[in-house]
């Protein structure tokens, strides 16, 4: 699309680390701040293909590669069912993962986007 003014990388910058602060803040076990590696997770790597975390997101923030909430949504509901899919449904990071979906959806809706466009700088 038309090439974005620095200006609007840095209200979505905000508004997307406001967004992201409050989601780190519901993963209390820190389950999703790191990538899941095949040490901790047996096999992980060849279930799941497109593996996504809290710290890889913060630095796709950081080096402007989100576009629009949309985007960093997307990743936010990956990171979510990849946990939804490797776990079985009995363990705590499926239950966590479920959780954590719907309040980040909770989160970014319509309405909460709208609010926050009006209230941010
Ligand atoms: C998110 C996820 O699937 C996950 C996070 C973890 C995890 C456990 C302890 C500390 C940090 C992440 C994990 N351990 C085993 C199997 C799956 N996981």
């Amino acid at each position: 699309g038309r090439p974005r003014k620095q200006e609007e990388h840095g209200v979505l910058r905000i508004c997307l680390k406001h967004i992201h602060k409050m989601l780190q803040k519901k993963d209390v076990n820190g389950f999703f701040a790191y990538p899941v590696n095949d040490m901790i997770a047996p096999g992980y790597s060849s279930i799941i293909l497109h593996p996504m975390d809290l710290s890889t997101m913060m630095s796709k923030i950081d080096s402007d590669q989100y576009r629009n909430v949309v985007e960093y949504k997307k990743d936010f509901v990956l990171m979510c069912n990849n946990a939804m899919t490797y776990n079985r449904p009995e363990t705590i990071y499926y239950r966590e993962a479920k959780k954590l979906l719907s309040s980040g959806m909770k989160l970014m809706s319509k309405e909460k986007l709208i609010n926050m466009k009006r209230t941010l700088p």
